[in-house]
């Protein structure tokens, strides 16, 4: 899947607002990307504009995604893109574990999805439906047979991930996965998530405000902030060295088992909304303790450097004659090795550095 320009507004009293701004993506055939970003950020937003999905008050009012087999999935309507959805991806929405129908048994709902896709054989649907509830370790016949208030609530988001699946969609969008379940059957539906996405091959999205979920599931990492990816890369190198101040932000407001508990710090202030994301400048300035002038004015790109996407001007320059660099984040910001990519990019490329049409395969993989 590639996304490119994607913006969404939101109808508002004030006129329409970006919840998703200028965003560009790739999700490679086979990988688990994970999505991360505070309450508002738009990662719903984005996940719902995946299937063309987006209702009013909202649109998708630019850009493009792009799906190997099927095309510009913006551009879908009617039937085709009900055959799209549910039948090429699949998507399991956020509290999925009350998202079910209550006045109708599991099996009942399955048929219902089986003839809004004119399944022809509903026996082999159902079959389909068993072996999956039996691979994630339920009772299959038993499931189909009850109603949603029968089950528990990780049983509920098997469901969900059952009924995302059953269609055979090669692309799953997971809307927040475990929130709501106890730490246990967490554990245990971001493992079935992993072995199901390696059994059929999969290309899986992964959203949640949780960066201990995308650290279980995910290769790569994307990291959203006032409806823009301000990070992207390997999941690994993400986390071991965050560039963006948003990403460090984040991770350091993780306390840690070990350790002095006063090291976990709280980002400090709040994500903006609708009305009061900036329209100009860096989207985390307000927020952003390496803050200099040119972030008040100008958006930072989104550079690529060693397999990573960062959109800060701390990170893309030295800071400008004249500018007031905050100090308070240290260490991996100006790291020597994305100093090296973004200088090859400038030496192959000229002064300015844009954002990339493609990431490389370097990045990709
Ligand atoms: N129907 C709507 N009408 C107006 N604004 C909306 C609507 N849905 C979402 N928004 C706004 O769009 C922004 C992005 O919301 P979205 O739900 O996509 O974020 P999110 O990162 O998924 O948050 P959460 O984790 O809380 O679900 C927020 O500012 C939200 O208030």
């Amino acid at each position: 899947m590639r996304i490119r320009g994607l913006t969404v507004v939101y109808k508002t009293p004030a006129g329409e607002l970006p919840a998703v701004r200028d965003i560009d993506m790739d999700l490679a055939p086979g990988t688990i990307t994970g999505l991360v970003g505070e309450s508002g950020s738009g990662k719903s937003t984005l996940a719902l504009s995946l299937l063309n999905a987006v209702q009013p008050p909202g649109r998708i009012s630019a850009g493009q995604i792009e799906i190997d087999g099927i095309g510009d999935v913006v551009k879908l309507r009617g039937d085709k893109l009900r055959q799209v959805r549910g039948g090429q991806i699949g998507y399991v929405f956020q509290a999925a574990q009350n998202s079910l129908n209550p006045l109708k048994t599991i099996g009942k709902q399955l048929l219902d999805l089986g003839r809004s896709h004119d399944v022809d054989n509903l026996r082999a649907l159902v079959a389909e439906a068993k072996e999956l509830l039996g691979r994630m370790g339920l009772d299959g016949a038993r499931v189909l047979d009850s109603y949603q208030h029968e089950l528990s609530g990780g049983m509920r988001q098997r469901v969900g991930i059952m009924f995302a699946l059953v269609l055979n969609a090669h692309l799953v969008v997971l809307d927040e996965p475990t929130t709501a379940l106890d730490v246990i059957t967490q554990a245990n539906i971001l493992e079935i998530v992993r072995d199901i996405h390696a059994e059929r091959n999969l290309t899986t999205l992964v959203i949640t405000h949780d960066i201990g979920v995308v650290a279980e599931v995910a290769d790569r990492l994307a990291v959203m902030y006032g409806g823009q990816l301000v990070e992207q890369g390997p999941v690994r190198d993400v986390l071991g060295e965050p560039q963006h101040p948003y990403t460090r932000g984040l991770i350091q407001a993780i306390p840690r088992l070990t350790g002095d508990i006063s090291e976990a710090h709280a980002l400090p202030g709040r994500p903006p909304n609708l009305s009061t994301i900036p329209t100009e400048g860096c989207v985390f300035r307000e927020r952003c303790p390496l803050r200099m002038d040119i972030c008040e004015t100008v958006e930072p790109p989104l550079v690529s450097g060693s397999g990573r996407l960062v959109a800060c001007h701390a990170v893309a320059d030295t800071p400008a004659k004249g500018t007031k660099a905050t100090t308070g984040v240290s260490g991996g910001l100006t790291s020597s090795r994305v100093r090296s990519g973004i200088g090859e990019e400038r030496a192959a490329g000229g002064d300015d550095v844009n954002p990339p049409e493609t990431p490389t395969e370097e990045e990709q993989s």
